[in-house]
């Protein structure tokens, strides 16, 4: 029977590279340079207005009220709160809004969010929940993985918040109840759509470790 888990073993190094990445090591030691940081802070702005994107598309690809409901809850979360959580962590972090407002967009980020999107209006539900499975599920995985490190950098390091943002319970809960979600839909799955779905999946957990790269790159 097909699961989230058989989804990770498809593509088990993409996803190692993606969660232990060069990036994410970094971050948990403390020594990632501020200036990549913020590089990625950037973009991961216009990131989530993409994102908001992708759950209009969930509202649109639903078959019912109940996955509507869902979907519209998603995008309203970013949108009204989220977005405004992210200005605010990127004051504190010396970017202004203004600053925002005007960047433009990496090539890493472009093919990430485009892929998303083109994957969900290809296919249905499903291939849009896949395609979006990596970002809702892996900045949890990976943040409670920084903490079990020897390494891993507790004490005055400078990216503690965003670390206790993804290892809190309120991240764990929703990434839960995707996992959930994506279970009960993979049961049921022939070989044929496994391997597709497995496809995407695999697919935009590359795209994410290419985000990283991104930041550690400061590339457009
Ligand atoms: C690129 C990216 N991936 C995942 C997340 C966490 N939802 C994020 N904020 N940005």
């Amino acid at each position: 029977m097909s699961s989230f888990e058989s989804l990770i073993e498809y593509c088990k190094d993409d996803w190692n590279r993606y969660i232990q990445h060069d990036f994410v090591q970094q971050l948990g030691k403390g020594i990632l340079d501020k200036s990549c940081f913020q590089h990625y802070l950037k973009q991961d702005y216009l990131f989530l207005i993409q994102f908001s994107r992708a759950w209009g598309l969930a509202v649109y690809k639903s078959h019912d009220i109940l996955e509507i409901r869902q979907a519209l809850a998603s995008m309203k979360a970013i949108v009204e709160v989220e977005l405004d959580l992210h200005v605010q962590y990127c004051k504190e972090w010396g970017i202004s809004k203004q600053e925002l407002d005007n960047l433009p967009e990496a090539e890493a980020n472009i093919a990430y969010t485009r892929y998303m999107l083109d994957a969900g209006q290809q296919g249905d539900l499903l291939d849009l929940h896949i395609a979006l499975a990596p970002c809702l599920i892996g900045y949890g995985v990976l943040a409670r993985w920084i903490e079990q490190q020897s390494w891993y950098q507790a004490h005055n390091n400078p990216y503690q918040s965003w670390i206790d943002m993804y290892t809190g319970d309120e991240f764990h809960a929703a990434m839960q109840a995707e996992i959930e979600w994506i279970n009960q839909r993979l049961a049921g799955i022939d070989s044929q759509r496994f391997q597709k779905l497995a496809e995407i999946f695999s697919k935009a957990t590359q795209l994410e470790a290419d985000f990283w790269q991104m930041g550690l790159n400061k590339s457009y």
